[in-house]
């Protein structure tokens, strides 16, 4: 198995719940109610921009520029479609920014700001590997019926499936199962800390969304 293999493995009870969620299930039925797909963007948006602030880190850190454009070119459509989906779908739902995050959000908040600030490539990779790769997992079995749905639901799916995405994965996994090997024993355990960690905290995530984040108007 692959380094990120057996991340994954070691938190499968929590990457099970986070990517087969009774909320992504109801999204992608179109049946989610729109005060709560409302909250869940509110609150995702400000997960963002951390997350942003994040892979920008990560671009920076990147071994060789060929390590970097993978990244950079995703950081590209974060701030490009993905940007303008938030603000059509926050706009079509009748709903402002968040005025504040949630405890889930800042929760991730926290842990996106403390992998920056170490200037370890290899724990930032550790928390974008799993933002990135769980989304894909819940996203690609309802890849086929995106098209059918209201767009705040349907363009959510589309932009985390798919082989341009599924590329954005498989780099940033190979980046980490790279930089494994360069690592002490101590420095894994970190990487397995914060990677479990992210896990836990997606979904949580989710849970708090189905439960309904407090929405602002
Ligand atoms: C909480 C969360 N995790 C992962 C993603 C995918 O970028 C997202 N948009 N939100």
């Amino acid at each position: 198995m692959t380094a990120t293999q057996t991340l994954k493995a070691r938190a499968a009870d929590d990457w099970h719940a986070a990517t087969t969620h009774d909320f992504t299930t109801a999204l992608a039925s179109g049946a989610l109610e729109p005060e709560k797909m409302a909250g869940y963007l509110q609150q995702d948006y400000l997960f963002v921009e951390g997350f942003v602030r994040l892979l920008a880190a990560a671009v920076a850190e990147a071994p060789t520029l060929g390590d970097a454009v993978p990244g950079a070119r995703f950081l590209g459509l974060i701030c490009g479609p993905e940007n303008t989906y938030f603000l059509r779908a926050l706009a079509a739902l009748d709903v402002p920014q968040a005025g504040s995050a949630a405890p889930e959000t800042r929760a991730f908040q926290e842990l996106m700001d403390a992998s920056r600030r170490s200037g370890r490539y290899e724990l930032m990779l550790a928390v974008l590997v799993v933002a990135e790769w769980t989304y894909l997992d819940w996203a690609t079995p309802f890849a086929p019926r995106a098209e059918a749905l209201p767009f705040w639901f349907g363009e959510w799916i589309t932009l985390h499936s798919g082989e341009g995405f599924a590329g954005v994965v498989a780099h940033l996994r190979g980046q980490l199962d790279a930089a494994w090997e360069t690592l002490d024993a101590p420095a894994r355990d970190e990487v397995a800390e914060v990677f479990t960690r992210a896990v836990a905290l997606e979904r949580a995530f989710f849970d708090a969304a189905w439960a309904g984040f407090p929405v602002t108007r």
